[in-house]
């Protein structure tokens, strides 16, 4: 599918945002960074949603089975707080975890943040796509997506997902078998 136009789902789950009492920065910090990854054609799918688990459930569902997204990032809503419900959400609507990526990005985020253990954030597989949970703060969008990034190209692949082509000098995407 190296010539289709991947579509990426990019999730805000914030009371707050949604509601207008701030600026999503943090939805536009990841459209940001997909723009400075990647070098073959994406288009964002772009929500704003309350953290209600059915508005996350749905939202999810209608970005994978309807809008055929290959992959989406989700931002907020990981912590302790009783409405932080994403990754209860993302494993409802998903079909198996991919456990690796919240270790991995909670390890890498203590490097800035000794709060990094409070974000549940994870990821997982709905059909062809992967949905991956950030946490809600702006700078964790970069210090997250940098840490686990080099490997999401290769799960698209084995997805049979569009073929996501890098900028190498931003970041190196590791394909063990190339196509
Ligand atoms: N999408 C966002 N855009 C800009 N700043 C954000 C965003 N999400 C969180 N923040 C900032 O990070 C701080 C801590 O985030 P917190 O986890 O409380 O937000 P949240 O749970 O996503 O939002 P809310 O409590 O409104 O649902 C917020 O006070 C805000 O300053
Ligand atoms: N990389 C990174 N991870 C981070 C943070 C951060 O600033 N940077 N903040 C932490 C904090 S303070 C919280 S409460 C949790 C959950 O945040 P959320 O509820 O906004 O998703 O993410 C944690 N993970």
């Amino acid at each position: 599918m190296a010539d289709t136009i991947a579509k990426i789902g990019i999730v805000t789950a914030s009371d707050r945002a949604s509601k207008g009492v701030y600026e999503d920065i943090s939805g536009k910090a990841i459209v940001d960074t997909m723009n400075d990854y990647l070098i073959s054609q994406w288009e964002p799918v772009y929500r704003c949603i309350e953290d209600d688990q059915k508005t996350i459930e749905d939202t999810l569902k209608q970005l994978v089975d309807e809008e055929k997204c290959c992959l989406i990032v989700t931002t907020g809503g990981t912590g302790p707080a009783a409405r932080d419900v994403t990754p209860e959400a993302t494993e409802a609507v998903c079909d198996r975890m991919m456990p690796g990526f919240g270790e991995l990005m909670r390890a890498e985020s203590l490097k800035f943040v000794p709060t990094a253990i409070l974000s549940r954030q994870t990821a997982g597989l709905r059909g062809s796509s992967l949905i991956i949970n950030l946490p809600g703060k702006p700078k964790s969008i970069r210090e997250c997506l940098d840490a686990v990034f080099p490997a999401v190209p290769y799960c698209i692949d084995l997805m049979e997902g569009p073929y996501l082509d890098c900028n190498e000098a931003i970041i190196k995407p590791f394909r063990p078998k190339q196509k």
